[in-house]
């Protein structure tokens, strides 16, 4: 393996050994601490044009699998590791995880200190970074490029901040998730019909679904709100993705338009920033942002605390305490409340609509990968679907009412 050398926007370089594709790469680096769950990071499209870190030291014991992966490829921009599995062990595994990133072009750098590099991420916060291996850190004369050109490159990269990238991931053409019952055979009666504006969309998220008996129409991010109307949708779903929810100025049209005509609606992630937005409140960056599979969540209407899997840099700006009404328009949507606080932080986790049925959390429910403790919150949008064809309730309802709070 050859030398490999991670630079960072503020200076501070790491020499590693190249791993994956050698080469060159650029993003914003930041951290993820799940302990599990390398194949289900590495194809979340939340994370294009991010750099991973990976803190737990050992990466690819188990190889790569064709039942794991979130979407078709990979979609971070590079990868460090600590020390990665000479040699992948599972009965699942078809190959291993450096063949992977090298068949897909992913730069990647190992023998990381990964601890330093997480501890300085920490402190300075998230920022731009780049991987440097093979003809990327020589010149042509064969002599070391020098760092301050490195450092450069780095710095001519786009920042985070003020990125649209959902277009970038999303699909072409819709497509629709059959409704299974409960021994997984396709169900010929849904018990309702979601249109899934996909941001980024994990593919466990429309399966969560199916597998409530919940027919799943998955839309490009670019949809109109016709689009979404055109599938007589029982509710509407708002998915995860990569980029800077203030960027999003088509997606929140639609989403008013959807939350003006009361259709049920749930968010994960970007989809809960983006209601956050919807709703009139603020979005802002987080130092170093959450990522990974045990962060602590308490839901306000049970009092439970969740562990749960997480991915977001960004996070809404919202009263932490009582009944607010939205912002947006003179107070247009009716009441809002923080329905789920982070434990670690105190960092918005949830919003719900005390008036509207719709409500939406920040991290992942689907749970891919990550703990099942927040599978509640399908049955609870599956609920608010239910009880809103009545002709009634709100996402607080649905929270304290039914399945959704058992
Ligand atoms: N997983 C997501 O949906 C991430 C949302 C947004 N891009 C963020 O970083 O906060």
């Amino acid at each position: 393996m050859s030398d490999a050398i991670l630079v960072l926007e503020d200076g501070r370089t790491f020499a590693g050994r190249a791993y994956g594709a050698t080469g060159r790469t650029v993003g914003e680096i930041v951290f993820n601490t799940g302990m599990t769950g390398y194949q289900e990071t590495l194809t979340d499209p939340s994370y294009h044009r991010q750099i991973v870190v990976m803190t737990a030291p050992h990466i690819g014991n188990t190889g790569v699998n064709d039942e794991d992966p979130e979407s078709s490829r990979i979609w971070v921009a590079g990868y460090v590791v600590r020390d990665p599995a000479r040699r992948s062990s599972s009965w699942r595994a078809r190959r291993s995880l450096d063949e992977d990133l090298v068949a897909q072009g992913v730069v990647g750098i190992s023998d990381v200190d990964t601890r330093a590099l997480t501890r300085h991420l920490r402190e300075r916060g998230v920022m731009r970074a780049g991987i440097f291996s093979g003809d990327a850190i020589v010149r042509p004369e064969g002599e070391r490029r020098p760092v301050d050109e490195l450092v450069d490159e780095v710095l001519a990269a786009p920042q985070m901040a003020g990125a649209d990238l959902a277009g970038e991931v999303s699909v072409d053409e819709s497509y629709v998730v059959q409704a299974l019952d409960a021994d997984g055979a396709p169900l010929d009666a849904p018990y309702a019909r979601v249109a899934a504006v996909d941001l980024g969309i994990k593919s466990m998220t429309p399966q969560r679904l199916a597998e409530r008996g919940v027919e799943v129409h998955v839309l490009p991010a670019t949809s109109s709100i016709e689009d979404v109307l055109a599938v007589q949708p029982d509710g509407v779903f708002f998915s995860n993705g990569p980029g800077d929810p203030s960027a999003a100025r088509h997606e929140i049209d639609v989403l008013r338009g959807v939350l003006d005509r009361r259709i049920p609606f749930f968010g994960i992630c970007y989809g809960n920033q983006l209601f956050g937005r919807a709703l009139g409140f603020g979005t802002y960056k987080l130092r170093y942002g959450h990522r990974g599979v045990n962060q602590p969540v308490v839901d306000r209407t049970t009092g439970k605390v969740e562990i749960t899997a997480h991915n977001h840099g960004f996070a809404v700006d919202a009263p932490l305490d009582g009944e607010t009404a939205a912002p947006f328009d003179g107070g247009r949507y009716g009441r809002v409340r923080v329905s789920h606080i982070d434990l670690n932080d105190d960092v918005v986790e949830g919003l719900e609509a005390l008036d509207l049925p719709a409500f939406s959390v920040q991290y992942h429910p689907e749970a891919a990968a990550g703990p099942h403790d927040a599978a509640y919150l399908f049955d609870r949008f599956l609920d608010l679907m239910t009880t809103h064809r009545d002709g009634s309730g709100s996402a607080a309802d649905a929270a304290t009412t039914g399945k959704g709070a058992a």
